[in-house]
């Protein structure tokens, strides 16, 4: 069984794979990256190689590569980086989560194969614990998105004497909206000691009244600081506080959902906010226009998430 280490916990970001102008992986800034997280956004925790970063665009040795310099780079800064390591093909899988193991990660995370699917709860079962079996010391989550992978496996019947089948099952991040779903995984597993981890950032808070452990997101690499702030208020109960932050979140990325919004957008705001060069996404996505990275801006500005003295004054619908 894994050893009980600490907790996943508070906020995860899922980390962008930067990437050069041709296409390349941008590895030289990964550690600047980490420093931003750390320092300017509040955030100790990474998911590397998910959606965001890309991770079944890259190959099995990018993917490696990446994983190692997260690993080094986050050494003594950051609490938990957690490497997703699923793969249509069962051996990638495995070999993802033994390098995992051997780099020193503090967990993996699977999620369902998409294409050659698992039509019933003990296929994937088997698929998961076969994976997990290759990392044997390492926290387990399961990783249910399945808006992208299109198996509907409910979570709540997933988890359902897991542990009896793998053992080193730690906790599941949850990138759904079916919060019936997700508040019965948590109703019926209080005994266990899971991390439940949420995975929309625009409803966090919903999901912090069902009994969310932590959230894993894209924002969070860029709305982690305003993020966290709406986790303290709801930690010291001041809930019409925390729903003003939620609420001022919504504010932004309804307005970004309603111009399209995807790997791609979370590059470009990503490079706006920090300044980092995250490069442009790996085909079949296309990079985000010009013209969405404008409004983007003008948005974050007139919420007062990135400083702007000229629109201060008017103070247009900032949040505090
Ligand atoms: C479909 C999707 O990309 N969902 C994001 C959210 O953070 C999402 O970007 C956010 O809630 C805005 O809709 C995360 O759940 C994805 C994620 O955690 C990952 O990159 O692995």
């Amino acid at each position: 069984m894994a050893s009980p280490k600490k907790k996943l916990q508070g906020l995860v970001a899922a980390t962008i794979t930067p990437m050069t102008e041709n296409g390349e992986i941008n590895f030289s800034v990964i550690g600047q990256y980490v420093d931003y997280l750390v320092k300017e956004q509040g955030v100790k925790n990474v998911f590397v190689n998910g959606t965001t970063g890309e991770g079944l665009s890259l190959s099995i040795s990018e993917r490696r590569r990446v994983a190692e310099e997260w690993v080094t780079k986050g050494r003594n800064k950051l609490d938990q980086v957690v490497i997703h390591v699923g793969a249509l093909s069962l051996k990638e899988s495995q070999e993802l989560a033994q390098h995992a193991a051997e780099i020193g990660a503090d967990g993996i995370a699977v999620l369902a194969p998409f294409f050659l699917k698992p039509w019933n709860k003990d296929v994937l079962i088997n698929f998961l614990k076969e994976v997990a079996a290759a990392a044997p010391a390492l926290p387990f989550y399961y990783y249910h998105i399945p808006a992208l992978t299109g198996i509907k496996i409910r979570a709540e019947e997933l988890l359902d004497g897991i542990q009896d089948k793998i053992p080193t099952f730690q906790g599941l991040k949850f990138s759904d909206t079916d919060l019936l779903d997700f508040g019965q995984c948590v109703d019926q597993n209080r005994q266990r000691q899971f991390a439940f981890l949420f995975g929309v950032d625009e409803q966090l808070l919903s999901a912090l009244v069902m009994g969310a452990t932590g959230a894993v997101g894209s924002t969070y690499n860029y709305l982690g600081k305003k993020t966290n702030q709406m986790l303290e208020a709801f930690e010291r109960k001041d809930f019409s506080v925390a729903l003003n932050y939620q609420f001022c979140i919504q504010r932004f990325i309804n307005f970004v959902l309603k111009l399209g919004f995807g790997v791609s957008q979370t590059k470009a705001i990503m490079t706006l906010v920090s300044g980092i060069p995250m490069g442009p996404p790996r085909l079949p996505l296309q990079k985000a226009s010009r013209e969405f990275t404008d409004n983007a801006e003008a948005k974050l500005k007139s919420l007062d998430f990135l400083s702007f003295t000229g629109l201060k004054d008017r103070n247009l619908e900032a949040c505090s």
